[in-house]
């Protein structure tokens, strides 16, 4: 759906995107993650045609962005909806009147717009407050509002640019399952930009990771979390500790299971260990356990032979936690 590559942007002098590859599949939630100036939204704004670029390839199902005349460029961005942090709703406007917005823009007729405001309002969960103004809204209703407004016109894909950094924990989580519902049930692709890891993993099935302008990591969001690798472990803001023995990260899918494989690693396996970070994660597609245990040298070989036979994913730290 989305293909990048070689892509270079300059402001200036100063190298904001550099040789970025990248190709995001239709109906996918993917996360653009990085810390602040990485060049995530400049990433973004070129996907959706705001900005140009100086060097490579972006191609938007097929089409190359930067061959678009300015009309086929409006036309284009009819089937991008896009969604901030700061909402930019119109505050002299209702909640149906900013979500008419695009259906007025686009010149849909009165019919068709009071059918798909409604439906969108509904899928949103906001009926009630159909008739408030932003001011008389919650953060996590006004993106609401926004979700709704950028869905209107049943755009393929949809851009959300830092869209639960101005909200509290539990409404993050409450918008995060609302975009989840809508890539599920509308078919859209999504893109995340953010700087929160926790949002990558809960909703994301793919992500890549940029610093100053580069991407440095990239693929499936678990795999991504069970390797742990350096660059994560950095944005996690997690240090290696460095002891001796050997550290293995497992990811135990399914919930219920991990009680069980502990309870048979424990009555199997002749072996000490020690669990040094673990828990219960919310993924995209359901929890899993992720962890890291400790196991002593001369037992490592065997302790691998048996993850593989209880068909537990994991991976060998370079050393440390
Ligand atoms: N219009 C512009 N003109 C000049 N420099 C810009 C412009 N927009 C962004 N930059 C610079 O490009 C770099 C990347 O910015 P960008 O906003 O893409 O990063 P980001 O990863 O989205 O960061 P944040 O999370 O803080 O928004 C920064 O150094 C920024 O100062």
């Amino acid at each position: 759906m989305i293909e990048v590559s070689g892509l270079e942007k300059k402001y200036g002098k100063l190298q904001v995107l550099e040789n970025i590859d990248l190709e995001i599949k239709k109906g996918e939630i993917f996360g653009l993650v990085g810390l602040s100036g990485a060049g995530k939204s400049t990433l973004l704004r070129c996907i959706n045609g705001l900005v140009p670029y100086d060097g490579g390839s972006l191609k938007v199902q097929g089409i190359e962005i930067q061959k678009l005349g300015k009309a086929q460029l409006r036309n284009f961005r009819k089937n991008i909806g896009m969604i901030f942090q700061n909402f930019s709703l119109l505050e002299r406007c209702n909640v149906y009147e900013n979500v008419a917005f695009p259906m007025k823009v686009w010149k849909k007729n009165s019919v068709e717009t009071d059918e798909q405001v409604r439906k969108m309002v509904r899928l949103v969960g906001l009926e009630d407050k159909i008739e408030s103004r932003p001011r008389q809204l919650s953060g996590g209703q006004k993106q609401r509002v926004a979700i709704a407004r950028a869905m209107v016109t049943e755009p393929e894909i949809l851009l959300c640019d830092e869209a639960t950094s101005a909200l509290d924990p539990k409404t993050a989580t409450s918008i995060l399952n609302l975009l989840k519902e809508i890539n599920q049930k509308m078919g859209v692709t999504i893109i995340i930009v953010t700087h929160q890891m926790e949002v990558v993993e809960q909703i994301c099935d793919r992500m890549a990771l940029l610093q100053a302008g580069k991407i440095i990591l990239k693929g499936e969001v678990k795999q991504l979390f069970l390797e742990n690798s350096e660059p994560l472990r950095e944005l996690l803001g997690r240090k290696l500790t460095f002891e001796p023995g050997v550290f293995i990260r497992i990811l135990i899918e399914n919930k219920s299971n991990y009680r069980k494989f502990f309870y048979e690693l424990s009555s199997e396996m002749k072996i000490a260990y020690e669990i040094c970070d673990g828990g219960i994660r919310n993924f995209k597609d359901g929890s899993a356990f992720l962890g890291t245990l400790k196991i002593e040298t001369k037992d490592s070989d065997e302790f691998m032979r048996y993850l593989k036979k209880k068909k537990v994913l994991f991976e060998v730290q370079e050393n440390g936690a």
